[in-house]
């Protein structure tokens, strides 16, 4: 029996959790300090056991993954040092930030225990069990970040056991890590809240600034809504990165001031040109996906019920629907629906029913 204990059994630990139960021979045992989250977990069914007792929850545990925000993590690995573990028992965690977090985790080892540093690539702005779900991490990069002394048998023992939740595992160095992940992640909430914020003072003298807001602001501020708590310790935690990352990020701004005080249009659309060439290269990594889609897209009123007659009316067809997802839902203007089919000759079915009624796009 293979036992995984799991502290914090919020977003991505619940949804590791998730992953994990009901895996031949695997016993998964959640811990909140909290008695209400134990109940919570039982009662959700996320893990197969939970206690507020740290002792009973890493007795004969093979795998230990801490799932706390980024500022606890290595509080966990000092009150973990002092207790019982199996050998051979391997500790990771989840923390969006890698390098201090390797650091506490190299005090860590004892004779038979062995640290490895993690991160999946992969998450939502909304926290809590209630947010877990097993398909969060499939397609997505899950870094490990093992050092020189971590034994490539544990690494391995570790790799094999995230095969479960379908996510591609990449080995990384916990400071490279910390620079790309402050990049394309860290950065982007930055500007995402500054952003909102910026707007939302706007707004206190003028409430149309959220009433036209439109896809575009939605779309670059989903992540402004993530928790603050968590984001906190990220932004804290990353701050060498961060601040070389915002100087360059008011350089690239002074550089859009140059071009609209100077008029140059074409530098504008040199530089719009420049990132969408970059973003269209970005790989697709849709959850839930293992193989490829055949896609339509269909222009839909945004109203209620009409995800329920298009499903009906390709399985009264026999149409065989793999996915669907709303790209742009707003009121009373035509909301797209992308459909994705996993055969060919039933996109095409679709495409000649569907467009009777509706404007589709392939
Ligand atoms: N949310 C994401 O998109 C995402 C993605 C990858 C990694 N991470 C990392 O995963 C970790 C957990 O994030 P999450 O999104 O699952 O958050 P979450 O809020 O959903 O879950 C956090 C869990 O930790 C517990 N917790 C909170 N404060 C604690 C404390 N002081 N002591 C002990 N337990 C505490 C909570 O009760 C909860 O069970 C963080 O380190 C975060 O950096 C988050
Ligand atoms: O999709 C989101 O909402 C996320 O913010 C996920 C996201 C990110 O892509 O920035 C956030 C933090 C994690 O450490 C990893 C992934």
């Amino acid at each position: 029996m293979i036992k995984i204990a799991i502290f914090g059994v919020g977003l991505i630990g619940g949804s590791l959790a998730l992953c994990f139960k009901g895996k031949p021979d695997v016993t998964v045992v959640g811990h909140s300090n909290n008695p209400a989250s134990v109940e919570k977990y039982m009662k959700r069914e996320v893990v197969d056991y939970a206690t507020t007792s740290m002792e009973e929850t890493v007795r004969d545990a093979d795998f230990i993954f801490l799932c706390t925000p980024v500022s606890t993590i290595g509080e966990y690995l000092h009150i973990l040092s002092d207790l019982p573990l199996k050998p051979g028992c391997i500790v990771t965690d989840v923390g969006s930030t890698k390098a201090s977090i390797a650091e506490s985790g190299s005090h860590l080892r004892r004779k038979d225990v062995y640290f490895i540093g993690g991160h999946p690539m992969a998450g939502k702005e909304k926290s809590g069990v209630e947010a877990a779900t097993s398909l969060l991490f499939e397609n997505a990069f899950y870094v490990l970040t093992p050092d020189s002394g971590t034994p490539e048998d544990a690494y391995e023992r570790l790799a094999k056991l995230l095969e479960w939740t379908k996510a591609r595992i990449l080995k990384l160095d916990p400071k490279l890590h910390d620079g790309i992940v402050g990049a394309i992640s860290h950065l982007p909430h930055i500007i995402a809240v500054a952003l909102v914020n910026q707007i939302a003072r706007y707004n206190e003298s003028n409430e149309l600034y959220r009433d036209l807001a439109a896809g575009g602001f939605h779309d670059i501020t989903r992540i402004a809504s993530s928790d603050p708590v968590m984001w906190r310790d990220i932004l804290v935690d990353n701050k060498s990165v961060l601040l070389e990352l915002l100087k360059d990020w008011n350089t690239e701004i002074a550089g859009f001031i140059d071009m609209i005080e100077s008029g140059d249009g074409i530098g504008i659309e040199q530089a719009f040109q420049k990132a969408n060439g970059f973003r269209s290269s970005l790989p697709e990594r849709r959850k839930g996906v293992i193989h490829s889609f055949y896609d339509i897209y269909v222009d839909v009123p945004d109203h209620p019920g009409i995800i329920g007659q298009i499903a009906t009316l390709l399985g009264n067809c026999r149409i065989n629907l793999s996915n669907i997802q709303i790209i742009e839902s707003r009121e009373d203007i035509p909301g797209v629906l992308r459909l994705s089919f996993s055969e060919e000759s039933h996109m095409d079915k679709a495409l000649e029913l569907l467009k009777k009624d509706y404007a589709v796009y392939v």
